[in-house]
């Protein structure tokens, strides 16, 4: 069963249009990631479901109840909803206690109730129970996101909408938020829709990846899928770095500077974008001819551009202890399927299409 549903929501503020006919369905008890490039209405979607503002057209059902019918649609108190922005936004005058307890009401609930309340979803979140009489100035960036979460939780919503809660944090704490975050959501089974612009946090987090261009899904599935199968080239580059070689499909495979190279997914005939990722390089055997053209030490691993035959680039993420000098001459091959979308042309106003006679991607 659908926990949300939204279908067909446009929103334009002025001239600019934001959403432009997204549509999405989260079941119950699942997390989804909604990935995007910045600007592509991410926040916006999210802010339209949890009532905020209107959409100018479409519809938003949550748990069988349709919360965009009526002038005004449902109130955002009424919709059964949890909230988490960017930077937690909690209460700085309240302790960590009265922030958690906040949404929970002290005409139903009695004060041992909310207290176990709040000690139950510190736990849920991990973290130590003797924090519940500290400030949010007293905490850990990655602390204050994780009371956040015990907050939003706090009255147990049909659905949790978590607005890029990483993205003020720095990389270690990034990963252990992260996780902890990943897990209460998981022991707490509630619906969880997630922004991101981060394809990691994205593929490690979520149940379905919805992948989001110009206002609208132009893929959602399970993670492992999307990634594998990236609808078209720009969901290919979102989900993570690659190289784009010229080429053709020819006869169900790519045929590049690299070789011919079987395709994850059919294509018809046609010339055509080859994607390659750089942990698909492997260096040395009897592969195509490359010089190394720039090397970045990245510790565990190295960074190749090489220049093909050809004239085109390609990354290669190789062993943190290979050393190959700019100029160094390799052979290069590569493993597993790669991508292949029909070549885009720049149309006569700079307007990027598939070329034509080939079909959508
Ligand atoms: N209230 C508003 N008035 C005018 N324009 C707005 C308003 N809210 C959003 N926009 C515009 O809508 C577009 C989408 O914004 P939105 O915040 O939804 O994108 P996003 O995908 O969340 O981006 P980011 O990842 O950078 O946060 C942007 O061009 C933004 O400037």
């Amino acid at each position: 069963m659908s926990t949300l549903s939204i279908r067909d929501l446009h929103k334009s503020y002025g001239a600019v249009r934001v959403l432009a006919g997204a549509g999405l369905d989260a079941a119950d008890g699942t997390s989804t990631a909604i990935l995007g490039p910045s600007g592509c209405g991410k926040t916006t979607l999210l802010r339209l479901v949890a009532g905020f503002d209107r959409p100018d057209a479409g519809t938003i059902v949550l748990a069988g109840r349709e919360v965009t019918a009526g002038r005004r649609g449902l109130a955002p108190d009424k919709r059964d909803i949890g909230y988490v922005a960017q930077e937690g936004a909690l209460f700085p005058h309240l302790t960590v206690h009265a922030n958690i307890a906040y949404g929970l009401s002290r005409r139903t609930t009695t004060a041992s109730a909310r207290r176990s309340r709040v000690g139950e979803l510190l736990e849920l979140v991990s973290l130590d129970q003797a924090l519940s009489r500290r400030y949010p100035h007293e905490l850990s960036g990655g602390q204050q996101q994780r009371v956040a979460l015990a907050r939003a939780l706090a009255r147990r919503p049909a659905l949790v909408l978590l607005d890029e809660p990483f993205s003020s944090l720095d990389t270690a704490l990034r990963a252990a938020t992260r996780a902890a975050v990943a897990a209460a959501l998981r022991a707490a089974g509630v619906t969880t829709l997630l922004v991101t612009h981060d394809p990691a946090e994205a593929l490690a987090l979520a149940d379905q990846v919805a992948v989001m261009h110009r206002g609208a899904f132009a893929q959602a599935g399970p993670a492992r899928d999307v990634y594998a199968r990236p609808a078209d080239l720009d969901t290919a580059r979102l989900l993570g770095p690659g190289s784009i070689l010229p080429g053709t499909v020819t006869a169900g495979a790519a045929v590049c500077a690299l070789g011919v190279l079987p395709i994850a997914e059919p294509r018809p005939d046609g010339d055509a974008d080859v994607f390659v990722r750089p942990g698909q390089v492997r260096l040395g055997g009897t592969g195509a001819p490359a010089t190394v053209v720039a090397a970045e030490f990245l510790g565990a691993d190295t960074m190749l551009t090489l220049r093909l035959a050809d004239g085109s680039t390609l990354d290669a993420r190789v062993d943190g202890t290979v050393t190959h000098g700019v100029g160094t001459s390799v052979t290069v091959d590569v493993i597993g399927a790669v991508h292949a979308y029909p070549r885009r042309v720049v149309g006569e106003r700079g307007v990027t299409a598939a070329a034509p006679g080939l079909g959508a991607a």
